[in-house]
């Protein structure tokens, strides 16, 4: 391993500064562009190691965790908090802008809409048992290793205020020096927690979680491996006015805000369509909203969610009629055939994107189509398969959701 001093150019799509190195592009983490850094060139990464000159858009990081100053940052939940928001916005909308033109689509792409500090109502910890006490945060970046959290700044403060609790909870869990993952969901009625990765739970530990959470204030659900261990209140969140109770572990979108934005901008488009079909439905996080001006048909792959959405819609007086459909949309898209009876859809799919479903799409009729997308690479491949379809590209709106990290989403609308 050798130190250099290097300048750095630009920020790449994982938000490290890139330097010409020796061998080609280096890859800098923390580092800001016009900076001129001192670096442990290993290969192709440069750990940072002293900053010559500081970018004048360099800012102190908001949390103790990610590293002093910004660097060797540890917590490997942020990528970008030493960056000034105007730097760090840019950069975020460039992500989606770069990965359109990357498939030829030039496009008006929309000022990005911002996130906040504290507005996380959905956060992934890893606990491990040691032999003193136990580790609950996040994996340090590039190791395995878990960064022992006493705050988060992107999370909410209901969240963050019960970290202690949720330090209890997995201390009763764990069995081992195992580490374990602990989906923890901010629901109206206090948090969803959500274990994976348990090998076991024998009788004593499963009474002293229960136990824990019974003592404690504020848990409405404890699941492990998807099985409800203690649920003192069933959780509850809503997609606009319709309380859902999510499936353990379930997908709901990370915050409020950008769940708000985007299902509004998908309301807007949509209009006064009647027939509407929704792909990757999840819970119903835009369905439920869409059922109450049209008929919705949600098309998902997940049971569990697919039931907590029929169940909501059930128990919701005055919506449009909902039908669900499980079905796995890779293997077995919406035929052209299919989508003759809808006049407006939209479709969310995981980041490996929708490619096989926007094939048929682009064959079909349907007048309007949202795409709502967590990864700019296959958004963008799905979207040139639409346009060479005949879809004209009326709007891209980029999200931010996940704060001071390098994801983005965006939605886009198009018109046949
Ligand atoms: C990004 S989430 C969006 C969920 C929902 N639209 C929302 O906003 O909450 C993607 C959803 O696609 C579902 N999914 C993943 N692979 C799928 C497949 N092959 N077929 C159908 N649904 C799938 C996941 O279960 C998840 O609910």
């Amino acid at each position: 391993m050798s130190v250099k001093t290097v300048t750095i150019d630009s920020l790449g799509a994982k938000g490290d500064g890139i330097a010409a190195g020796p061998a080609g592009a280096l890859f800098v983490p923390f580092s800001l562009p016009g900076e001129t850094v001192g670096v442990a060139v290993n290969g192709t990464v440069g750990t940072l190691m002293s900053i010559a000159t500081p970018s004048p858009e360099r800012q102190t990081p908001p949390c103790r965790h990610f590293g002093p100053e910004g660097v060797n940052g540890t917590c490997g939940g942020c990528v970008l908090q030493h960056a000034e928001d105007k730097l760090y916005h840019a950069f975020k909308r460039q992500l989606v802008i770069d990965a359109l033109a990357a498939r030829g689509i030039e496009t008006d792409v929309a000022p990005l809409v911002t996130a906040a500090p504290g507005q996380r109502r959905r956060v992934v910890l890893t606990a491990r048992r040691t032999e003193k006490a136990l580790l609950l945060g996040y994996s340090q970046m590039g190791s395995h290793h878990i960064v022992d959290i006493v705050e988060c700044p992107i999370a909410s403060p209901g969240i963050v205020r019960r970290l202690e609790a949720i330090r209890q909870i997995a201390l009763a869990l764990a069995a081992s020096a195992e580490p374990f993952r602990i989906t923890v969901l901010e629901a109206e009625n206090g948090l969803d927690l959500s274990i994976d990765g348990l090998t076991k739970l024998d009788d004593s530990r499963r009474r002293r979680a229960v136990e824990a959470v019974l003592g404690l204030r504020g848990i409405a659900r404890l699941s492990v491996g998807g099985e409800v261990i203690v649920e003192p209140s069933k959780p509850v969140i809503s997609f606009g006015t319709i309380p859902v109770t999510p499936p353990p572990g379930a997908f709901t979108q990370a915050t409020r805000e950008a769940e708000a934005t985007m299902a509004g901008l998908v309301l807007d488009a949509i209009g006064k369509a009647k027939r509407v079909a929704d792909l990757f439905s999840g819970a119903g996080t835009f369905a439920l909203r869409i059922a109450t001006r049209a008929r919705v048909h949600a098309v998902e792959s997940e049971e569990k969610a697919l039931k907590a959405l029929d169940a909501a819609a059930r128990a919701t007086q005055g919506l449009k009629p909902v039908t669900v459909e499980r079905r796995d949309l890779f293997r077995r898209p919406m035929m052209v055939s299919e989508l003759k009876a809808f006049d407006a859809l939209v479709f969310d799919p995981p980041r490996a994107g929708a490619e096989t479903q926007a094939a048929e799409l682009a064959r079909s009729a349907v007048k309007t189509v949202v795409a709502v997308s967590c990864n700019p690479t296959t958004l963008a491949r799905d979207l040139a398969t639409l346009i060479a379809g005949g879809y004209r590209l009326k709007s891209v709106t980029p999200i931010d959701q996940f704060l001071w990290s390098a994801h983005v989403e965006a939605v886009a609308v198009l018109e046949k």
